[in-house]
């Protein structure tokens, strides 16, 4: 479902990552692992079409990709129900009849999205995901905020609904989402620019 293929990328006109080949298979999931500033919201980016990649192929089926980054997206003036309306009506996608209860968000729904809590609005931008239909996730630190309860609702989410239907997903995470996924560590994969201690200060 998801074939890289020396794939090299930068940021900010930087080389980040060079040659890095991996393909994971639907129903399966790969987990991104490597220190800070390694370059995983690169690649990230770069899979999901954000950015244009410096070498290398991605394929994946058109128009199934979908990318969640430490932002939620989240409207601030629509509650949590119109918030998830407004992502099902942009990708002409119904809403799942469970999906305030699979993310714990029934006791929020007319909640207005500008007054959740920072570990609330990230369940309500995960269940985006579920709204949304896309079928290759790349997901950017998903947990950062999240109590351990949500964590688990979100990892069944992924495992039991979005993968058991065929999907996939590259998670980029520093903690344990018990999935039972393979990890790439994408610290042989650090660009020669970066090693030999090129700045990239000056694109902050
Ligand atoms: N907007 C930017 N412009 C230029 N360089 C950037 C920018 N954002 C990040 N970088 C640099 O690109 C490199 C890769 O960063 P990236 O965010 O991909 O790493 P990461 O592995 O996701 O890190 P973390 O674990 O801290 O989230 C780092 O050296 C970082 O300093």
């Amino acid at each position: 479902m998801l074939r890289v293929r020396n794939l090299s990328c930068a940021r900010g006109g930087v080389p980040v990552l060079s040659d890095v080949s991996f393909e994971v298979a639907a129903g399966h999931a790969i987990v991104l692992r490597g220190p800070n500033g390694v370059g995983k919201t690169t690649l990230l980016r770069t899979l999901a079409g954000l950015q244009p990649p410096m070498a290398g192929e991605v394929d994946y089926p058109e128009d199934e990709g979908a990318y969640a980054s430490h932002a939620d997206g989240i409207k601030a003036a629509l509650t949590v129900t119109e918030n998830l309306k407004f992502w099902a009506d942009v990708h002409g996608t119904a809403l799942p009849d469970t999906i305030l209860e699979t993310f714990d968000l029934a006791d929020l729904r007319d909640r207005l999205g500008g007054t959740l809590s920072a570990g609330q609005k990230r369940r309500l931008g995960l269940a985006r995901l579920g709204v949304i239909g896309r079928k290759v996730l790349f997901l950017d630190e998903p947990t950062v905020s999240l109590d351990g309860f949500s964590v688990k609702l979100f990892a069944d989410w992924l495992q039991n609904t979005h993968l058991a239907a065929g999907g996939v997903a590259v998670i980029a995470t520093h903690i344990d989402l018990g999935l039972a996924a393979p990890e790439l560590d994408l610290t042989p994969f650090k660009a020669a620019a970066d090693a030999d201690g090129g700045s990239d200060e000056a694109f902050l």
